[in-house]
């Protein structure tokens, strides 16, 4: 189905989807960050690493995170490296993922308003931690507002994962 709503569901009383984080090792205090973040808030987790600092190549941790979701074990993305940069070049390779490089909580709400972006980047040396909850936050709790950005994200192409 293309240009379809991502099933967020921002209200308490509806189920949550997972959200899967992973990281290089750029962003590797960030990611355990929001990691224990969600989980505080009863979010369901998928922790995919990368675990140690040792270095790691973006697009492998990209492509695993599009793997992911695809195969419906996670709903939402947020994907993490040093500069956010590489790591969203990556994820949107792939025609199903919709990768929203974002800096501030603006950026957070708007990728999911206009964009229905279904996976969140940050920088883990660019972004500071208050933000980045906060962005986060905003991401897994804004609906995607459809009408004409429905027609606009149907353009882009490729599917929405389940
Ligand atoms: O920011 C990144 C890519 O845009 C990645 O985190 C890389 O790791 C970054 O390029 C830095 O690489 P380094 O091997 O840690 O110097």
């Amino acid at each position: 189905m293309q240009g379809a709503p991502s099933p967020i569901a921002p209200e308490d009383d509806q189920p949550r989807p997972v959200v899967a984080l992973a990281s290089d090792h750029g962003a590797l205090e960030l990611r355990a960050l929001l990691v224990a973040h969600l989980q505080e808030q009863g979010w369901p987790v998928l922790d995919l690493g990368t675990h140690g600092p040792g270095s790691v190549d973006y697009p492998d941790i990209a492509n695993l995170m599009a793997e992911t979701m695809r195969a419906g074990k996670a709903g939402r993305g947020v994907l993490l490296c040093g500069t956010g940069i590489g790591i969203s070049i990556a994820i949107n390779r792939h025609a199903d993922m919709r990768g929203a490089l974002v800096h501030d909580a603006y950026g957070a709400r708007l990728c999911r308003l206009h964009n229905d972006a279904n996976v969140l980047v940050l920088g883990g040396r660019t972004t500071g931690p208050e933000i980045a909850k906060e962005c986060v936050d905003l991401f897994l709790s804004t609906p995607f507002e459809g009408g004409r950005h429905a027609r606009r994200v149907a353009k882009l192409g490729g599917a929405t994962p389940a």
